[in-house]
């Protein structure tokens, strides 16, 4: 049987859930005499036997003299407004990254075997999703915590057979999620002697998916500036995949992709199939409190309450503190003084009216904007200030 082992200089948090592949996996590391080592425990009460998995880890820590941190979850399941699994696997890593912080302990241990490995690769090919890595990831990042996953090359098969030949105890997990429901159902069709094929099929996977992300690197690092992603004329004729994996990695760099993350990536679907398919100059889409802006030729991202629009109207000298708000302020105010103070003015960042109202060098301002090709950031961030009585802006906004 295929065991897995660990350098005895380094310390680990060790995430058991008291079911047979983690209790396997600590049971390995006493075997191994490994000492450096805190125990992670998360009890969710969301099943009536939640208990009995963490008497069985309490259990073991006792028998071996081991340090054991427990999460003992209090909330109400009635009211938690995101899917269970995603959501316990958020609190299950931030309490391993709270818990690394009180050790200095930067690795986790998680116990996904090798049907895992195998299982997963298939949900992500039945989900037609464009996975980071296809399968599961010897090492990964949650925050500033290694996942560690050493027993990828082990079989459940053999867990469980080792387990019961030690006399090893173990919850069994009775939940069935919709997730989990996906997995048993994948599970049921697959035999352990067809690993080697479909694990074949991930390594051929994992070159090309490789390759194409060296390209999606270096068209990112070579279309960006002040945080913008340039589209050009050829990005738009790629396929979706590669616009989807470039806009995550321009999220990823400008770390905004906790935007995206745990939607089921249809944000990025929308973000790229809108890219592709849209010939309009402007378009935006409100992710969270975020907007994301096509303007032009680039694409930007910015708080979406910076971008509703504000008008005030500036009866004298004291209503001038209102001009503040904007980032031009200074520009506003020197225009203002320019022309003489022939109060009242308007100030205003709302281009979709005042563009049809007003007038900029002797044009429309609608077609000054046109003409000029006017960046929508310039639009929605700066303000313009114009005489009421004439309706002629006095600043310019480039
Ligand atoms: N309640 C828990 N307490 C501590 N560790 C846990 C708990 N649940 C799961 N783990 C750790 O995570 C591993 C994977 O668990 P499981 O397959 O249920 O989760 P997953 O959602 O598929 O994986 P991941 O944790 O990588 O998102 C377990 O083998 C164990 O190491």
């Amino acid at each position: 049987m295929n065991k897995f082992k660990l350098n005895k200089d380094t310390s680990y948090l060790v995430a058991v859930s008291g079911g047979p592949d983690s209790m396997f996996m600590l049971n390995s590391l006493i075997e191994q005499e490994l000492t450096n080592f805190v125990v992670c425990h998360v009890n969710y009460n969301f099943r009536k036997d939640s208990n009995n998995d963490f008497k069985i880890v309490k259990k073991f820590c006792e028998k071996y003299n081991l340090k054991l941190e427990f999460l003992n979850v209090d909330q109400d399941y009635s009211e938690l407004k995101e899917n269970f699994e995603s959501w316990a696997r958020k609190t299950r890593y931030d309490f391993f990254v709270k818990i690394g912080n009180k050790y200095g302990i930067k690795n986790i241990l998680v116990a996904h075997n090798r049907n895992d490995f195998v299982e997963t690769y298939l949900l992500q090919k039945e989900r037609k999703n464009y996975a980071k890595y296809y399968g599961l990831n010897k090492v990964s990042k949650y925050k500033e915590m290694n996942i560690i996953r050493p027993m990828l090359n082990i079989l459940k098969s053999e867990i469980l057979h080792y387990l019961q030949q030690q006399e090893i105890e173990f919850a069994i997990d009775s939940t069935n999620t919709d997730i989990k429901y996906k997995r048993n159902e994948i599970r049921a069709s697959l035999k352990e002697e067809d690993f080697a094929s479909i694990e074949n099929e991930i390594k051929i996977k994992n070159q090309e998916l490789n390759k194409l992300n060296l390209e999606v690197d270096w068209y990112v690092n070579n279309n960006m500036s002040a945080e913008e992603l340039v589209i050009t004329k050829n990005f738009k004729d790629e396929n979706l995949e590669f616009i989807q994996r470039c806009v995550y990695k321009w999220l990823e760099i400008i770390k905004k992709d906790h935007l995206v993350q745990n939607r089921s990536n249809k944000t990025v679907f929308e973000i790229a199939k809108n890219i592709k398919t849209s010939h309009k100059v402007f378009w935006s889409m409100n992710i969270e409190n975020y907007c994301l802006v096509k303007d032009y030729e680039n694409i930007f991202i910015i708080k979406a309450d910076l971008t509703y629009p504000k008008s005030f109207e500036i009866k004298t000298k004291e209503d001038l503190y209102k001009i503040e708000e904007f980032i031009n302020w200074l520009d506003i105010f020197n225009a203002i003084k320019k022309n003489k103070e022939k109060y009242p003015y308007v100030v205003t960042n709302d281009y979709t009216k005042y563009k049809f109202e007003t007038y900029t060098l002797g044009k429309k301002t609608n077609r000054y904007f046109i003409d000029k090709k006017i960046r929508y950031k310039n639009r929605m961030l700066k303000a313009v200030v114009y005489s009421k009585r004439t309706k002629k802006i006095l600043n310019n906004i480039k």
